[in-house]
């Protein structure tokens, strides 16, 4: 068994995977990480492999302290993965992205593919058909946009995420809904369009903490998989066991 770790920017999400079979999944915080990991390893004494891949602050020392005979694969740059780096600054590329194309790439072969994580960024990643990783875009996610706007400015409140009641904004924090919202869905939406401008034929995963919200809103179809990326950190370890 393995547990795949993924460590966000605002939360800690870990899996245990017997096979491709995603058995049971958690989301924490990182001051539980402890807590957490020790509950799970004793739910589950076949796990020998714990996979992380981080782009927080929680480095591979913090994991090697809380597991003794586990092996720790610590996701890095250095890993096979299944397409060519094409981003001008492969170095500085998220690894939560590069294990994002990774999962694309091997889930969906043979095909454009747009991958959208609605973290604690909305980070958008295109692998062509020639299993070419080009690059995508980082943008504020849904959580950061609202806090931005009440840390910038006197007057606003800070909100948490609610439905829209409507496109036009009747009150400051119907206006704030709408803004964040609505604004975000459009985006979105209006990313995928241009992307159909350039190319005729991509399928897109949307995944990451907002998932749920935004699948539902979109006029574009989309596979919709909060756990894409968890499953891509197995499939990544897979690909680098099949081809060490
Ligand atoms: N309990 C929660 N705490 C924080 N964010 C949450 C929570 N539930 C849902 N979210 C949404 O999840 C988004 C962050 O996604 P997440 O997957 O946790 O990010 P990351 O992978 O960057 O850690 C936020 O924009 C927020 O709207
Ligand atoms: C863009 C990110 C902050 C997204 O992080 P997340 O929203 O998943 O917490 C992360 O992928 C990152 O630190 N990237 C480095 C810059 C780059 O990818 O070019
Ligand atoms: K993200």
């Amino acid at each position: 068994m393995i547990l795949a770790i993924d460590v966000g920017n605002t939360r800690i999400k870990a899996a245990v995977f017997e096979g491709d079979i995603l058995v049971e999944n958690f989301v924490f915080f990182k001051n539980e990480l402890q807590k957490n990991i020790q509950n799970i390893l004793k739910k589950y004494k076949k796990v020998v492999d714990l996979v992380v891949s981080s782009v927080g602050d929680v480095e591979k020392q913090s994991f090697l302290e809380l597991v003794n005979d586990l092996k720790v694969h610590f996701i890095s740059h250095k890993y096979p993965f299944p397409f060519v780096n094409c981003y001008a600054t492969p170095k500085t590329l998220g690894i939560d992205r590069m294990v994002l194309a990774a999962g694309a790439t091997l889930q969906f072969p043979n095909q454009n593919r747009l991958v959208i994580d609605a973290g604690t960024c909305v980070t958008f990643d295109f692998i062509d058909e020639n299993n070419k990783y080009l690059g995508g875009a980082i943008a504020p996610g849904l959580r950061l946009r609202y806090e931005s706007l009440h840390n910038y400015t006197a007057k606003l409140p800070l909100l948490t995420l609610e439905d829209p009641k409507d496109l036009i904004g009747k009150s400051t924090s119907d206006s704030i809904h709408s803004g964040v919202a609505n604004g975000l869905v459009y985006e979105i939406d209006g990313f995928i369009d241009e992307y159909s401008v350039r190319y005729s034929n991509f399928i897109i995963i949307l995944t990451g903490g907002d998932t749920e919200f935004l699948a539902k809103r979109l006029k574009n179809t989309i596979f919709a998989n909060s756990n894409f990326l968890l499953e891509s950190l197995n499939q990544t370890f897979q690909y680098k066991i099949k081809n060490d």
